[in-house]
């Protein structure tokens, strides 16, 4: 034989990360030779006696390599252990196809019972003899059915404190630590089957003999390429993210879907990794040549950047060289930089369009509005539906708005909508929203050519670029932010069909309050819809008081349905989060840099509600001669800097070790102006204090170890 395939095993790969840097080069060198010739005699490989599938062979003079033979050219490295070791109670070794997932799994009952007892017990425990054990009320076979590792029921027998568990989880597959959490966590079996299991099992009929068959599955944690094993071995800030996907992301990675998709999910499951996976899957099936074939957007500009640099460090410059990488906004003011060529005028964010409507009302002298709602009744019902007269504007359904307006009511809005244009033509500026939606009629009309080209062949030699669809497929992350008028550009920059839109968000951090329903969009997502449940980013205590900030609430899947987080989980855990009040901003300001003292370190952040409080905390963090970075519109100002400071809305899609969250007080979120709402215009007032609710949401999720809320005067209604 010459040459082989050598993958990793997840668990083994935690493993080796932990041993001495001379032998991770020694790894090296085998991993090399193996490929090579694996019957190399300086290898000796050999099979080890009563194991089907399992080989020893030589890394170096104390550590020998043991691999799983999966047929074939197919080895996985399953361990690397002390050569003095790896003979010992050779049945030990359990390798299997877990015959709920399909796929493989490997464990050493020795190393796995050692590791109960590697952790001592939290001194508040019991004595050993008193404890019961955690998981007696469940038979060995309904264990089995929901994914535990059978050579390892006897080890759960024996648990009987968290500590116990939690390491045992950590060494465990994947769905056996998964699922004990679970349980653990208080969910009923029936629950974790279907929260837990049922998402990663397959239906087909499993041979738990068929190591090829199981190699291949979405179950099987081991890398996918000879190359990975090498960067793992190669570079110290190795991302697992890169080539470990849980059976559930990479299903959704894989899968061939036969129009628009979607993926939900909690903070932290990992749905811009999907994101970045899928992009590379799309872009390795394109026929070759051609162009940037694949968009890949997001909603604001630092998060692009992000995009793209984690797309070159994922599938490398040629995958990313076939993505074209930006955030929806600048995307729309390309389309429309290319048909105005030169006549385009300058875009003004949100809130400076909110200060022109609060220049139109000071002249009209008219107070029934504020300059918020005129900005969204504009935005959302005018040029969100594309009304053109006044006449459909009379017609036009105003679903969710809240505050019915009468005929006279439209009749006035109209005129002062008409105004506002005005203005903005007399400023020689647009709106985002005014760009986005001459984009989106745009792409439309676009659309509507191909298609009557698409039915008259004579005219298609004619039709050139112009008759093309932009893009082959699109991707989308942060979907629960995009407005109606992206939507529609971004439905006719592709042709319906196979693999056309995979549209990734979660609507609990919806933060722009652009609600919309793809159906009515032509965005056909129903039977396409899927979620992820389980966080990689936080952990299971700051998931739960995160959980809690939404209340009760309810929320919609980006359509006409709901969306809940049910079976949202961390297999983490760390501290819980500090809740903390202060007398007053300036004390508030104190507690921050004593905190930030107290951690010390980088991976910090701090987020406030305001942006002069942005400020206050720079000032009071330099005071104690630490350097803070204010996170803006294109993100951090010095990404190095070991703190961040931001407001609320600078948050998405970021995450810190470490997270301040200030400033949680009634009056500040949610903002004093929306409780005046309460009496005017009660469907406003829910739709902002649901914003509020998950602008703190997004806030306290970004922390992966440990977060502190705060607050100075009365603690935010939405905190416990
Ligand atoms: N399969 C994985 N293996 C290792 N790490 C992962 C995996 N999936 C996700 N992560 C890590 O979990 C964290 C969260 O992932 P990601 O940002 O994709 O989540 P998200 O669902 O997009 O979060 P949010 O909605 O909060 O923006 C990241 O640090 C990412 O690297």
């Amino acid at each position: 034989m010459s040459g082989a395939r050598l993958r990793l095993l997840d668990r083994a790969e935690k493993e080796i990360m932990k041993l001495p840097r001379s032998v991770k080069g020694a790894i090296y060198d085998f991993q090399h030779k193996f490929r090579n010739n694996p019957e190399n005699k300086g290898l000796r490989l050999k099979q080890l006696k009563g194991h089907a599938q399992l080989y020893s062979a030589r890394v170096n003079d104390d550590y020998r390599a043991l691999l799983l033979h999966a047929g074939g050219v197919e080895y996985v490295l399953v361990a690397v252990k002390p050569r003095g070791e790896v003979y010992d109670h050779l049945d030990r070794y359990r390798p299997q196809i877990n015959p709920v997932t399909g796929g493989i799994e490997f464990v050493d009952l020795v190393v796995a019972a050692e590791t109960l007892t590697a952790r001592p017990p939290a001194p508040a425990a019991e004595p050993a003899a008193q404890r019961a054990p955690i998981f007696a009320a469940h038979p060995d076979e309904r264990l089995v059915e929901l994914g535990v590792a059978e050579p390892l029921l006897p080890l759960v027998r024996k648990l009987t404190t968290e500590e116990e568990l939690l390491a045992l989880a950590e060494y465990a597959p994947q769905l056996t630590g998964e699922v004990l959490l679970a349980l653990y966590d208080g969910r009923t079996p029936d629950e974790v089957l279907e929260q837990v299991t049922a998402p990663v099992a397959v239906e087909e009929k499993i041979d738990t003999g068929d190591y090829a068959a199981a190699l291949e599955r979405p179950a099987t944690a081991v890398t996918t390429g000879d190359a990975d094993l090498r960067e793992i071995l190669e570079q110290s800030d190795f991302g697992r993210w890169k080539v470990f996907l849980h059976p559930a992301q990479r299903k959704l990675v894989e899968r061939a879907y036969r129009g628009p998709a979607r993926v939900s999910g909690g903070p932290g499951t990992g749905k811009t990794i999907v994101a970045l996976h899928r992009v590379r899957h799309l872009v390795e099936r394109l026929p070759a040549g051609g162009g940037k074939s694949v968009l890949f957007t997001t909603f604001n500009k630092n998060l692009a950047a992000d995009l793209q640099q984690r797309l070159i460090a994922l599938a490398g410059p040629d995958v990313a060289a076939r993505v074209h990488i930006t955030n929806i906004d600048k995307l729309a003011a390309e389309v429309v930089a290319e048909i105005e060529h030169g006549r385009a005028r300058r875009r003004i964010d949100d809130g400076k369009a909110r200060e022109l409507w609060d220049e139109l009302l000071a002249e009209t002298g008219d107070n029934r509005w504020d300059a918020a709602f005129l900005n969204e009744e504009w935005t959302q019902v005018i040029l969100g539906q594309g009304l053109k007269t006044r006449a459909e504007y009379f017609r036009a359904r105003r679903a969710g708005r809240g505050r019915p307006l009468s005929r006279k009511d439209r009749a006035d809005l109209w005129k002062l909508t008409e105004r506002y244009v005005m203005l903005l033509e007399d400023r020689g500026v647009s709106t985002l929203q005014q760009v986005t939606e001459r984009a989106a009629q745009l792409e439309a009309a676009r659309a509507r050519d191909r298609a009557a080209y698409a039915e008259r062949p004579a005219l298609q030699d004619e039709s050139g670029m112009r008759n093309r669809p932009r893009y082959r497929h699109i991707v989308v992350d942060e979907a629960q932010d995009l407005s109606a008028a992206h939507w529609r550009m971004l439905r006719a920059m592709v042709d319906p069909g196979a693999d056309d839109l995979f549209i990734v968000g979660d609507s609990h951090q919806r933060i722009y309050g652009n609600q919309v329903s793809l159906g009515a969009l032509g965005i056909a997502i129903r039977g396409r819809s899927s979620r992820l449940t389980l966080s990689y980013r936080t952990t299971h205590e700051i998931l739960g008081t995160a959980v809690r900030l939404l209340g009760t609430e309810t929320w919609d899947d980006l359509d006409d349905g709901g969306d809940d987080l049910t079976g949202y989980r961390s297999v983490l855990r760390g501290r819980r989060p500090g809740l903390r009040g202060f007398r007053d901003w300036n004390a508030e300001l104190d507690g921050i840099a004593a905190q930030v003292a107290a951690w010390g370190g980088d991976s910090i952040a701090v987020c406030v509600p305001e942006r002069r409080m942005v400020a206050d905390v720079e000032r009071r963090l330099a005071a104690d001669g630490v350097v803070a970075s204010a996170i803006t519109g294109d993100g951090p100002r010095h990404g190095a800097a070991p703190v961040h400071v931001g407001t609320m809305h600078r948050f998405k899609g970021l995450e810190y070790q470490r997270m301040i969250v200030a400033g949680i007080a009634e009056g500040l979120v949610p903002p004093a102006w929306i409780l005046r709402l309460a009496d005017e215009d009660a469907v406003r007032y829910g739709r902002e204090l649901r914003r509020f609710r998950s602008l703190l949401f997004v806030a306290v999720t970004r922390a992966r170890d440990d977060v502190v809320i705060s607050w100075h005067g009365d603690k935010s209604r939405f905190l416990p």
